[in-house]
């Protein structure tokens, strides 16, 4: 082996004796340690859905690693899964998590000189928060995602996350019997797997394929399959190329990189929350870009696809449509892809993409007939969100893209929940949940049972939501998140009151409270910062470190 490696300072040298002696505590031979170090950082557990099978897939990276000449090192990464932490006070430690996942990557790579990475992850925050880990440290790196779920079948419709969400707001207006969602919840998730829509795991998933890190087949092809196996080992084969040609994470997720994966959002229709870890993956790898590049991109790159929650196909039929390979394809129509930069599979984008075919054109529309002209996302601003915020328009009822409405104010969302399902909302409202952002949550939670019981109670179409805190991907619905500043910087949204109205235009980009001024100022001599709502433990001291989500949400130096 060269010498350089980061395993060799480690190992090599009569003074690393006492080192070696424990790798040779752990069975190791001498002959293993002669080859590359591979840490294959896996989120395996049995507390996620998600993650419950991605022993397997270590297992499989491993022994491609073993396959092409490297020892495979199997280190663990922690994962929260969002929909059991979703609706309480769980639900705070998901973002947040996202850094300790990143920090916990350096941690284990650098501390014990890894020549290489596969990162092992599959849902929402995990996926992020270990490309976030890889690119700061820069090692060469493979992403292997643990892959979705297969939709539930439910009274013979095909069923997952989102309707499940929804149907506690169809149960509590009357419209369905408590048997009837019991049965759902038992059939909606039929196995392992990243919620089965294009939700924030398989956005996250998907983009990583985009980026690059992610071989082609990452985003989409299902948890339960063998070619998922197969593709674990075939990562754990390609990250020996990538350390013997020298490819480090940082060649792959460039400028230009970053900018493709931004274009395959907006016409996949991923999770707002992609906009959150798109911002914190670039800050990481030291890559300019802020919200107007979202929308500046959103501008020029149609919307390809409604999977749930925006339709009802799951993302095994986009893998059988030909997955993200064949979406990027209809994207060369835009003359944005960088069809010359690198990828972990040892080709240029332009080279892998060459053959992919749209096999249906009903889950990928082609270039010429898109759901819409312009992308999924769209950023908005206005005085109450001077800084940003973000809507999913691609799941907006058509209806709603313009809306004016009195302002009905939550401080937090268990106060708006019990108003929704007390039917204190009327056609018309737009419902303010505040002192949810990162700050003030803390930690930004989804607020994914407001936005479904709207949706379960038939008011997504006339009822609109704003929030400084974030949305999960099931969310759909005039549902605007990350509003920056949030309430507990002293942001606007923190002096809006009772029956103000507000405008939401989002052909325009823009949001509005209609309040002057000089009201406003008036509004915000008054205003107090509330104490933190968290006192102690990780997440006080994550309170007080977080930036804004206009900024990613990630923790400041
Ligand atoms: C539970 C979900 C569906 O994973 C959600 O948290 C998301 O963000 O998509
Ligand atoms: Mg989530």
């Amino acid at each position: 082996m060269a010498g350089q490696e980061p395993s060799r300072t480690v190992l090599e040298g009569p003074e690393r004796a006492p080192n070696r002696s424990l790798f040779y505590a752990m069975g190791y031979t001498e002959e293993e340690l002669n080859r590359p170090l591979v840490g294959v950082v896996s989120a395996y557990s049995e507390i996620v859905p998600g993650h419950q099978h991605l022993d397997k897939l270590a297992q499989a990276v491993m022994d491609g690693v073993r396959l092409a000449g490297g020892t495979p090192i199997l280190v663990p990464a922690i994962g929260v899964c969002d929909g059991i932490t979703m609706g309480h006070a769980g639900m705070r430690y998901s973002l947040p998590s996202r850094e300790l996942i990143a920090d916990s990557v350096e941690t284990m790579a650098l501390a014990h000189g890894f020549d290489g990475l596969v990162l092992v992850p599959n849902c929402d925050k995990i996926v992020p928060g270990m490309a976030m880990g890889a690119v700061r440290i820069n090692l060469p790196t493979v992403v292997l995602s643990g892959g979705p779920m297969l939709a539930g079948r439910v009274k013979d419709q095909d069923v997952s996350l989102s309707l499940l969400f929804e149907a506690v707001g169809k149960n509590k207006s009357g419209a369905l019997s408590d048997e009837e969602l019991e049965e759902m919840s038992q059939d909606a998730c039929p196995g392992c797997g990243s919620c089965a829509g294009m939700y924030t795991a398989n956005s996250m998933n998907c983009l990583m394929e985009a980026l690059g890190l992610g071989l082609p087949g990452n985003g989409t092809i299902p948890a339960v399959s063998a070619a998922r196996r197969r593709l674990a080992k075939t990562a754990g084969m390609r990250i020996m190329a990538l350390i013997k040609e020298g490819v480090r994470a940082r060649d792959i997720v460039s400028q230009e990189a970053l900018f493709d994966a931004l274009a395959c959002d907006m016409a996949l229709g991923c999770s707002s929350n992609s906009v959150l870890h798109l911002l914190a993956i670039a800050n990481e790898a030291d890559l300019a870009i802020d919200l107007k590049d979202f929308n500046a991109v959103s501008e020029k790159v149609p919307n390809l696809c409604h999977l749930a929650p925006a339709g009802p196909a799951h993302i095994e039929e986009l893998d059988a449509a030909g997955g993200i390979q064949a979406v990027l394809r209809e994207l060369v129509q835009t003359g944005l892809l960088h069809l010359d930069r690198p990828m972990a599979s040892g080709k240029s984008l332009g080279e892998q993409i060459e053959g992919a075919v749209n096999k249906n054109p009903a889950i990928i529309r082609p270039f010429e007939d898109p759901y819409s002209k312009t992308g999924g996302l769209a950023i908005l601003f206005g005085n109450i969100a001077p800084n940003g915020a973000v809507v999913k328009r691609s799941a907006v009822a058509q209806e709603m893209l313009v809306h004016t409405g009195p302002a009905r104010v939550f401080d937090g969302e268990e106060e708006a929940i019990q108003a929704i399902y007390g039917g204190k909302i009327v056609p018309g409202d737009v419902v303010v949940i505040r002192y949810e952002g990162p700050t003030g949550g803390p930690g930004m939670r989804e607020m994914l049972n407001p936005t479904s019981a709207l949706a379960g109670m038939g008011l997504d179409s006339s009822v609109a939501l704003i929030t400084d805190g974030r949305f999960s991907g099931a969310s759909r619905g005039a549902s605007v998140g990350h509003a920056s500043p949030e309430a507990a910087q002293g942001g606007p949204i923190a002096l809006v009151e009772e029956g103000d109205r507000i405008t939401l235009d989002i052909p325009a980009y823009r949001i509005h409270l209609e309040v002057s001024d000089e009201e406003l100022e008036t509004r915000r001599q008054a205003w107090q910062a509330p104490p933190l709502r968290v006192q102690n433990g990780w997440l006080s001291r994550y309170a007080r470190l977080v930036s804004g989500a206009d900024q990613g949400a990630v923790l400041k130096g």
